[in-house]
């Protein structure tokens, strides 16, 4: 058996896939012959990528307008028998192409790591057993069950299809899915038909089926696709493209500078060579080359900070994003409820029953009215509704030494429970009443549906119907009600609603549950969500208590602190979805009017004219349906505001898509919803998605940090030669001093700001507003300040140890090492954008400490080792030159110190 990805399987029947395969359609593999498979083809994962290789990504690190300049400086400095000044520009090069591959490097295998975090699950049947496994370990002939809202994990010829539908654009672009038949066998001489094969990484929408395993990693069909063109993640964000054309521009103005300066010089009858070599080095000293490497670097970090608090980014730009977030639109259930559900207490007409126990262990007592046992034999309505729970159920219990957890979905499980509480085991009543057909929930449908075999007495008709669902859709689909006495009696809609009301006001999630008994005859469509049989009968509500997460409040409350608006938004009923919002504090936010409550039939009836500002005013959303959410989103972005959105269902990926930061679950997720997500909460938190938005302010701070401190500093280098050559004096700093300067200060200083910890008050300011200019009022303040500064201390150091009888490169090592000493000092004041320099915590960024250790050693390296000395034109300096280096760089730091308080007070007025 060895099956190869050329064998085209789509054209062969089931039964010659099977015997090619070896595989079992019923009991799939076993364990054994799995594992033996597994090492025989490998682990169904895709090769690394392996389309770029180390040379092509170093060259790439060179193709940048800025990097172009630099190196046409260096062939023509060369060319000029420059040789040190063209071997320093090479050098700037060389190790701004190195730090920019390295960073690339890291910054993809983080978010290459992080896909392992969110690992695709496939149900396989092995020894006969369903399961779950890490589609990793899927091995060729392998059955695998699919259904809405999986990711095809390996390529799969179907062998049973109900109908199936799947999204293929991953694959093919096109976007109408495609619909599957397990029995399709294409004509010998018809165009190739695929509708029999499901393909690894295309979605389920619809339906279910189960298919052998013909292909896995990289022989399937998105293997060989991701060998041609490699999944590239992109790196480009808001920010990056806004840079890049900011570079641009700065590339033109500061060879046109440069231009410039070359021209007056020449017609200050200059030396040529020289005045050329200072036009070049004024150009390379005032780019800011290291500024894409360090947006990279820095949103890189953020993305494994966030990684570490359980947010997985999948999309880098989300991580810039984040930090603008105005509104989180967020799920109740699960997110900011435990999803851990326990049936407290029950309703049939006429008759409240409490129920005591807790979690999932099937121990506990229901008791009636006058807080007795109650025995189901004297309560027909309440053993029906249980029957109900119980049956129309696809959840199990799993005991494991008295710790019982569950298998499917919470909601089911609780029914489970409160039905063994009383005596019904959910084994013993799928074999006294089988079930014979299904109508699954759907957040549209509103219910569950299942027909069972009234034991082998029964004739044909003889089906039982059991329904459970919410209590809307349930009253409006039954015409009766049980009676205490069990009999059938009209239904008292009112007294149904009200206490459902009364229950769901507890902050208890209320469903109803309703049987037809045998008899009545109606054929029922299933695909018709407002369709209904005839007959049904209201048997009770089961109302269960989802505890709000332990850490919801406080996320919900920092939030608003952080004028971060939160919204729910769920399919549960409104009196639910207050309570529990209460109880987290999304009815004391902010906004217009908070506590506003909407639900989905409200929205339906509103005018695209009304709905932004109703759903501004809004703080909960109940009854809404997935395709409402993409309504909600887009009404909120109508509004000016930048929108993070939950979700976890099929339905829920379009709007997904649309909000700014599509926030998918981990654990509930469907691999759809994760597919559309940029972000994707591995444990389903709400405190995640705050605690992300933290990261992402802070990664964004860094890269402002970044910027505030290469901008001024970048365009002095540049400056202090054009200066001189216009003035037509002495240069202070020689071009290879500059080039010098350029080259250690902004690896060695500048890119540690990368690393700062998150500022203090982070959480306690607005969001930022995306559309803010890069070039803040502030911040060309600070750029004319430091840049002056710089310009001039250089200049009167150099001046005063001309006059003070010091030679020309004994003056300028002085006004090199000054020039050096106050970009070291600036750095410290743009370690906080919000604090002034001296409260900012010394030791919290160590790499700072380490950069300017470097740069220190670099310095008297430089100053004293004579080989650098005769490279650089430098001279050693004596103590008293120190002391004046350092009295003026502190004066420098004192005046930037100055203007920042002065700034912060007037942005306080
Ligand atoms: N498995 C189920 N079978 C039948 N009815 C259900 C089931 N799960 C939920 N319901 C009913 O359907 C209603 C809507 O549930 P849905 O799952 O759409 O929203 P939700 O999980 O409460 O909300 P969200 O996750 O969006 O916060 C529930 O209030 C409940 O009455």
């Amino acid at each position: 058996m060895a099956p190869s990805s050329s064998t085209a399987h789509h054209a062969l029947a089931v039964h010659e896939v099977l015997t090619l395969m070896e595989a079992d359609p019923d009991q799939g593999l076993s364990d054994q012959e799995a594992a033996d498979r597994l090492h025989t083809f490998g682990p169904n994962t895709l090769p690394a990528r392996t389309t770029t290789g180390p040379l092509v990504r170093l060259v790439r690190q060179v193709h940048h307008p800025l990097i172009y300049v630099l190196i046409v400086a260096g062939v023509i400095t060369a060319a000029l028998g420059e040789h040190v000044d063209s071997g320093v520009i090479f050098g700037v090069v060389v190790v701004n192409a190195l730090i920019g591959f390295v960073q690339e490097a890291k910054a993809e295998t983080a978010l290459e790591g992080l896909r392992t975090m969110v690992r695709t699950q496939a149900r396989v049947v092995r020894d006969g057993r369903p399961r779950s496994l890490s589609s990793d370990d899927l091995v060729p002939g392998d059955l695998v069950l699919l259904e809405a809202g999986d990711k095809v994990p390996a390529d799969l010829r179907l062998i049973r299809t109900t109908d199936l539908r799947v999204d293929e654009s991953a694959l093919s672009g096109e976007s109408v899915p495609a619909a599957k038949d397990g029995a399709a066998l294409p004509e010998a001489t018809t165009v190739v038909d695929r509708s029999n094969t499901a393909y690894s990484g295309t979605l389920v929408t619809t339906g279910g089926g189960a298919g052998i395993v013909v292909a896995t990693g990289a022989t399937t069909e998105l293997g060989q696709i991701h060998r041609l063109v490699g999944a590239a993640q992109t790196l480009a964000t808001p920010l990056t493209q806004k840079l890049a054309a900011f570079s641009k521009l700065l590339t033109v103005v500061i060879l046109a500078l440069a231009a410039v300066t070359f021209a007056v010089g020449l017609m200050r009858g200059q030396d040529a060579t020289q005045t050329f070599t200072a036009a070049i080095a004024l150009a390379v000293g005032a780019i800011p080359e290291g500024l894409p490497a360090a947006v990279t670097i820095t949103l890189a970090i953020g993305v494994a900070r966030m990684a570490r608090q359980q947010a997985v980014i999948r999309r880098l730009p989300a991580a810039e994003t984040l930090g603008s977030i105005t509104v989180i639109c967020t799920d109740k259930t699960g997110t900011l409820t435990e999803n851990q559900m326990t049936v407290r207490t029950l309703w049939t007409p006429g008759e409240l029953f409490q129920v005591s126990g807790t979690g999932y262990t099937p121990r506990g007592v229901i008791t009636d009215p006058h807080g007795e046992a109650a025995a189901l034999a004297e309560h027909p309505a309440l053993r029906w509704s249980l029957l109900a729970g119980v049956a129309c159920n696809d959840a199990a219990l799993v005991e494991d030494d008295d710790r019982w957890s569950i298998v499917g979905d919470p909601t089911e499980a609780a029914l489970l429970v409160v039905g063994a509480k009383a005596g019904l085991d959910a084994a013993e009543v799928a074999g006294l009443l089988p079930r014979v057909a299904t109508t699954p929930f759907t957040s549209e449908r509103q219910h569950m549906l299942t027909r069972h075999l009234l034991g082998a007495a029964g004739g044909p008709d003889a089906t039982l119907l059991l329904v459970k669902g919410s209590v809307e859709r349930l009253v409006a689909m039954c015409a009766a009600q049980m009676g205490r006495d069990g009999a059938t009696r009209p239904l008292d809609r009112e007294a149904a609603l009200g206490a459902a009301d009364h229950l769901a006001a507890q902050g208890l999630r209320v469903l109803a549950t309703a049987v037809r008994p045998p008899g009545a005859t109606h054929t029922y469509d299933a695909a018709r969500p407002d369709d209904a049989p005839d007959g049904l009968v209201l048997t009770g509500l089961q109302a269960m208590l989802d505890p709000p997460r332990a850490g919801a409040a406080a996320a919900v409350a920092a939030c608003h602190t952080a004028g971060v608006e939160v919204k729910m938004i769920t399919g549960d009923h409104a009196a639910t979805a207050t309570a529990i919002a209460d109880q987290v504090g999304l009815l004391d936010g902010h906004g217009p009017a908070p506590g506003t409550v909407l639900t989905g039939t409200d929205l339906a009836s509103m005018s695209a004219a009304d709905l932004p500002g109703a759903v501004a005013r809004a703080s909960v959303f109940a009854r809404v349906s997935p395709e409402q959410k993409l309504r909600l989103v887009e009404a909120l972005q109508a509004g000016g505001h930048v929108v993070a959105m939950t979700g976890d269902g099929v339905n829920d990926a379009p709007a997904l898509r649309r909000a700014n930061v599509g926030v998918a679950m981990g654990r509930t997720g469907t691999e759809v919803a994760k597919d559309a997500a940029d972000m994707v909460l591995v444990d389903d938190d709400f405190a995640t998605i705050e605690a992300a938005i933290e990261e992402g302010r802070g990664a964004f701070d860094n890269l402002t940090k970044f910027i505030n401190w290469t901008l001024p500093t970048n365009l002095a280098e540049g400056l202090v030669i054009l200066v001189a050559i216009v003035l037509g004096a002495a240069l202070p700093i020689l071009p290879t001093q500059i080039l010098w300067i350029n080259m250690t200060t902004a690896v060695l200083l500048g890119l540690m700001l990368a690393f700062e910890p998150k500022e203090d008050g982070i959480m306690t300011r607005p969001p930022r507003d995306p559309d803010q200019p890069l070039l803040t009022r502030a911040l060309v303040e600070r750029l004319l300040l430091v840049c002056t500064l710089l310009v001039a201390g250089s200049w009167w150091l150099f001046t005063w140890e001309r006059a003070a009888g010091a030679g020309l490169a004994e003056a300028r090592t002085a006004a090199l090492n000054l020039f050096v000493v106050v970009e070291a000092f600036y750095l410290f004041h743009c370690r906080s954008l919000t604090l002034p320099v001296w409260r900012v915590r010394f030791f919290s960024n160590p790499w700072i400490l380490v950069g300017i250790g470097l740069q220190s050693i670099g310095q008297l390296a430089i100053t004293y080792v004579p080989a650098m000395n005769a490279t650089f034109g430098t001279a050693p300096l004596g103590v008293d030159v120190w002391v004046r280096i350092l009295v003026a760089g502190s004066i420098a730091s004192l005046v930037v110190a100055l203007h920042t308080g002065w700034q912060s007070r007037r942005a306080r007025t």
